[in-house]
C-alpha cells in the first residue's frame, strides 16, 4: 500500500528571508553583465581562444515574467523498465563513480534516446543520483532541439536571475569568461568555494531530472561535486530521522535576486519564498532524502532563530563533510551531467586561477511539489 502523504501546506506566517542566515554564501559560478566582455568571448584574448559555442554566450534582457503557476508533473521514472534496455544498448559502458553515488557512461547518445530510453534515464539518474555521460552531441544541436529534448522531463524552469542565450530564456548559463579574475577576488574574502545547494529550491515545484552540459572549461579544475542526500538521511539515527519528519523549512530566492542586481544582472521574476518538508520522498524510488541547502534554505518553520540555525548548520555540515556520500565529477569536452535535484546537493569548485573560460549550460525541468511520507523506522 502506498504510504500516506503528510500534509505540507505552508503555514500562513512566512516572514521574508533574513540576511545573514547561517550557511549562505555568494555564488561565484555566474558572471553578470558587469563582468562580461563580449569582444573577448567572440574573438579571444592574447592567451585565450574564442568561446567554442558563441550561440550559448549569455545575454541579459529587460523582459520580465509573471509568477510561476502550479502545474501537474508526471515523473517518467515511474514508467521505466528497471532493466534499462532502451537506455543501455549495445556498446554502452557504465561504471560507478563511487560506492554511494554516481556513474559514468560511455557509448550512449542522449539526444537519440526514444521515449522509453528517456523514462529509463529518469529512473537510472534517480537511483545513481548523478550520471556523467561522455561524448555527447547536445551542445552541437540547435539550442531549440536541446530544449525540446529536456522538455520531456518536465516544464522548463526559466531562471529568475541568470543570463541566457539570445532567444532561449529556458537555458540557464554558468559562465566565467576568458581572463576572468573571479578566483583572485573571491579568495580575498573566503577560505574555500564550497557552496552546496540544490537548484532553485525556493520554487514551489523545484527541478527533478536536471542537465548540465559543458561548452568550454579549464584544462583542469572546475569540477562539480554532488552529494547523495538520500544516503545522508539514512546515515542519521532513527531518533534523529524521526525528529526531522514533520519539520518544514522556508526557502528563499531573495538573496540570489539581490546578488544578481549587485552584478548588474537581471531579476526576471519577483523573488519568492516557499515552504518545503525537511525530508522529502522521491516519486519513482520512494527514497527519503534531506531537503535543505545552505544557498536557499533560511529557516525551520516554528523554530526560534538559534534553534533553526543550529539544526540547519548540522545538516549543512553533514552534507559538506560526508565525503563518503559525495562524487566529484570531472568535466571533459562533450560531457553532459544529469542529476536528480530532489535527492542530491551539488557544489561548484573554484580552483583554476589562470583566466581559462568556464562555460556550462543547464536545462532545468521542474518536477512535483516536494512531499513527505511518514517515518518508517
Ligand atoms: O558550476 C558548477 O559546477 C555548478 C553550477 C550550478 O550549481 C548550477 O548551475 O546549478
Ligand atoms: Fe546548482
Amino acid at each position: 500500500m502506498a504510504p500516506a502523504l503528510v500534509d505540507t501546506q505552508p503555514p500562513q506566517d512566512i516572514k521574508p528571508a533574513q540576511p545573514g542566515t547561517v550557511g549562505y554564501k555568494e555564488a561565484f559560478a555566474y558572471g553578470g553583465p558587469k563582468a562580461f566582455k563580449k569582444d573577448q568571448e567572440l574573438h579571444g584574448t592574447a592567451t585565450q581562444p574564442p568561446a567554442s559555442f558563441p550561440k550559448y554566450l549569455p545575454t541579459w534582457t529587460d523582459k520580465t515574467y509573471p509568477p510561476l503557476e502550479p502545474f501537474e508533473h508526471h515523473d517518467h521514472g515511474k514508467d521505466a523498465d528497471p532493466t534499462f534496455p532502451d537506455l543501455f544498448g549495445e556498446g554502452a559502458e557504465v561504471d560507478d563513480l563511487t560506492g554511494n553515488i554516481g556513474a559514468e557512461v560511455n557509448g550512449v547518445q542522449l539526444s537519440k534516446l526514444n521515449d522509453k530510453g528517456k523514462d529509463q534515464l529518469a529512473l537510472f539518474v534517480a537511483q545513481k543520483k548523478v550520471v556523467a555521460f561522455r561524448n555527447q552531441d547536445l551542445a552541437n544541436l540547435d539550442i531549440a532541439d536541446a530544449i525540446e529534448f529536456g522538455g520531456y522531463f518536465g516544464r522548463h524552469h526559466i531562471h529568475p536571475a541568470s543570463g541566457a542565450p539570445e532567444g532561449h530564456p529556458e537555458v540557464h548559463l554558468v559562465h566565467r569568461g576568458a581572463d576572468d579574475t573571479t578566483a583572485a577576488s573571491y579568495f580575498k574574502d573566503r577560505t574555500n568555494s564550497s557552496t552546496w545547494h540544490t537548484d532553485v529550491s525556493y520554487e514551489q515545484q523545484p527541478p527533478g531530472t536536471t542537465f548540465l552540459y559543458v561548452l568550454d572549461g579549464p584544462k583542469a579544475g572546475g569540477d562539480t561535486l554532488f552529494a547523495n542526500m538520500a544516503e545522508a538521511y539514512r546515515r542519521l539515527s532513527p531518533e534523529f530521522q524521526k525528529r526531522l519528519h514533520g519539520l518544514q523549512a522556508v526557502h528563499s530566492a531573495v538573496e540570489q535576486a539581490n546578488a544578481s542586481r549587485d552584478r548588474g544582472g537581471v531579476v526576471r521574476r519577483e523573488p519568492v519564498t516557499n515552504v518545503h518538508p525537511v525530508v522529502r520522498t522521491h516519486p519513482a524510488t520512494g527514497e527519503k532524502a534531506i531537503y535543505v541547502n545552505s544557498q536557499f534554505t533560511r529557516k525551520i518553520v516554528g523554530f526560534k532563530k538559534e534553534e533553526s540555525d543550529m539544526l540547519l548548520k548540522f545538516l549543512y555540515d553533514h552534507t559538506a563533510l560526508s565525503q563518503d556520500l559525495q562524487a566529484r565529477v570531472r568535466w571533459k569536452p562533450g560531457t553532459v551531467v544529469v542529476w536528480d535535484n530532489r535527492v542530491t546537493s551539488h557544489s561548484a569548485t573554484l580552483d583554476w586561477q589562470d583566466g581559462q573560460r568556464r562555460h556550462i549550460a543547464r536545462i532545468t525541468p521542474q518536477a512535483e511539489r516536494p512531499y513527505e511520507t511518514p517515518f518508517e523506522g
